[in-house]
């Protein structure tokens, strides 16, 4: 059951504590309390999700970064972005991120795990070795308007488990325009049934992790439904300080305690864990208490005066994600949903279809069409193979407010969401304060390399060419804001830096290496190096960013360690 405060705990020990109910947390919740003799615990920093509207409705999700359902990082001023700060969301709420997330739904390309298999040199991280567990992760549903989808989604790249997912349920004119149009220009704008068949390339409907018109979380799909078992606890509104243990053998720390506290200045209050300890925080929280525990760059340990456990150069390093840039173009037509925001009536009208028949506007997340590329020929790969993307653009039917831009009062939009999925530029995330609560530093050195921004000009002028097809003619009028006087690609780098976010899909501060490597966090089988006892699942082991949308490969991941861990302790 969930539970508020640290005095409700059933017991001092658990067999599995999972530090983190967020996307990871909560699939290992569940496989591991399958078994009624495990004793499992969930420590969430963050609040419940139950009946909070606007993380349900799919239309919303964009409203929630900067609000109580986000931690609300903030980057340094970067560089790149001439001198910006930007936010960056994660969710402090159960199901996490998965919980905010805008839910594109991608498995990753065959590409991708197989580089996962040269990171480990392990070959259950391959694309067929994973086959299964992707698809205990999810089921296709039908979209919320129940219409015929034969030819826009392949339901054989589906499985059978509990996340919902389905192509967009209230089609909008754009769609049609962009399937069109990859169909007349061919190539590397080609339309594709489904982008997860093992290949991510070329343009589609989107799948989201949304069935009947709602959001499908990790905390929806895996933990609702097994809060009624007697052996979990999930204990929310509790920050994990750091976690100990003792020496084992051969200089191996052997972990089995968690701190735990619930304000800032409270005493920190001890649990065990007579199994595992599983560190499922995210790729700001997980480096951060595997730092404050010790395990961590030996320079950042002696700055914090902090005694080293294990001298892990790689803990919040290595720390990747795809930048993003909002070109908005001015459209002739009556039917975007910029009137919407802008008149407190029609939102009022189109949320109560929701709540009352789960159809219209708010069944989809903004964006109901996508397509990823590669980059024309002369430009560096750094993607992970032929059936990598380097590129993405989202196609969202109105204004968009990702960036810079402030939103127009009149007026109908296209906005044509740009990113770089195979970005070079990495940046860290390192602890700063001994206090569990202060944030810490967060550089994501975004552009810093050159194939990083002149990949985004490509992308963007891209986007200008997808429009250029013949099914936009009369439809699009132009160029709105400051991206009207941006045409030589060194003004629109300059846009770029002026405007940039990111899609909020880091990865990479606890990555994951060969079994005996000096470097990464974790080893293949996702155990902390130099420490029994501990081990590491969520988006911060990636080894490098996938090229999509990565809450699929988070969840599939989950799904392999929960095997993992059971035959390990002979629960399999
Ligand atoms: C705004 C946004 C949009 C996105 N859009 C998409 C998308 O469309 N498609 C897609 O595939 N991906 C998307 N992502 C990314 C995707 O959601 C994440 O990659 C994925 O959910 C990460 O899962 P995780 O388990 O690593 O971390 P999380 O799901 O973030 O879970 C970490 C959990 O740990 C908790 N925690 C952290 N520190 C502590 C602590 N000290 N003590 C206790 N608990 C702690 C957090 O509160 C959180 O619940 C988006 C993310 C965001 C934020």
């Amino acid at each position: 059951k969930i539970i508020h405060s640290i005095s409700d705990l059933q017991c001092s020990e658990y067999d599995f504590i999972i530090i983190g109910g967020g996307t990871a947390g909560s699939v290992l919740a569940n496989r591991l309390s399958e078994n009624p003799h495990n004793k499992v615990l969930v420590l969430e920093a963050g609040i419940n999700n139950a009946g909070i509207q606007d993380v349900q409705v799919p239309f919303l999700g964009v409203t929630l970064p900067e609000t109580s359902v986000d931690w609300n990082f903030t980057t340094t001023p970067q560089v790149g972005l001439n001198n910006r700060s930007i936010e960056l969301a994660r969710g402090f709420v159960l199901g996490g991120s998965s919980s905010i997330n805008f839910m594109a739904w991608n498995r990753g390309s065959q590409d991708y795990w197989n580089s996962f298999v040269t990171a480990t040199k392990n070959q259950m991280w391959s694309f067929t070795a994973l086959e299964k567990y992707y698809r205990r992760t999810s089921t296709l549903v039908p979209p919320a308007d129940g219409r015929d989808t034969t030819g826009d989604v392949d339901p054989t790249a589906y499985g059978n488990g509990p996340v919902q997912v389905s192509i967009p349920g209230f089609m909008t004119e754009i769609d049609n325009r962009v399937t069109e149009s990859g169909k007349i220009l061919g190539g590397r704008f080609s339309f594709i049934e489904d982008l997860n068949k093992g290949k991510t390339l070329g343009f589609a409907y989107a799948a989201s992790s949304i069935g009947n018109g709602t959001r499908s979380s990790a905390a929806t799909a895996y933990l609702e439904p097994i809060l009624k078992r007697k052996n979990i606890d999930v204990l929310i509104s509790t920050r994990v300080a750091r976690v100990t243990g003792h020496a084992a053998s051969k200089g191996i720390t052997h972990i089995d305690t968690v701190e735990i506290l619930q304000n800032p200045g409270d005493i920190p209050h001890q649990i065990k864990a007579s199994k595992e300890v599983l560190l499922s925080a995210g790729v700001m929280g997980t480096p951060h208490i595997l730092t404050l525990s010790g395990i961590g760059p030996k320079k950042v340990l002696k700055n914090l005066g902090i005694n080293v456990v294990v001298a892990a150069e790689d803990v919040g390093a290595n720390f990747a994600d795809h930048p993003l840039v909002a070109n908005y173009f001015s459209v002739n037509s009556n039917h975007t949903w910029d009137p919407v925001l802008r008149d407190p009536s029609l939102f009022a009208a189109d949320l109560s279809e929701w709540v009352n028949s789960k159809q219209g506007l708010f069944v989809d997340t903004a964006g109901n069409t996508y397509g990823f590329m590669k980059l024309p020929h002369g430009f560096a790969d750094p993607s992970t193979g032929p059936r990598s993307a380097n590129t993405e653009i989202i196609f969202v039917n109105g204004f968009a407010p990702f960036g810079a831009t402030i939103p127009p009062t009149t007026g109908s939009y296209l906005s044509m969401l740009t990113a770089v999925v195979s970005p070079t530029s990495r940046g860290t995330v390192t602890t700063v304060s001994r206090d569990p609560f202060a944030p810490p530093k967060i550089d994501l050195n975004i552009f810093t390399t050159d194939f990083d921004i002149s990949a985004m000009v490509q992308v963007m002028k891209d986007a200008r060419t997808l429009i250029s097809a013949s099914p936009w003619d009369g439809y699009i009028i132009g160029p709105f804001g400051e991206l009207a006087n941006a045409t030589t690609d060194d003004q629109l780098a300059t846009f770029a830096r002026n405007n940039a976010v990111t899609v909020n899909h880091p990865v990479g501060t606890a990555r994951i290496s060969p079994d005996n490597a000096r470097y990464g966090v974790v080893d293949s089988h996702l155990k902390v190096k130099g420490t029994s006892g501990l081990r590491v699942i969520d988006a911060s082991v990636l080894p490098q960013i996938p090229e999509c949308h990565p809450q699929a490969l988070v969840y599939t991941i989950a799904e392999r360690a929960a095997d993992l861990i059971k035959a390990d302790h002979g629960l399999l």
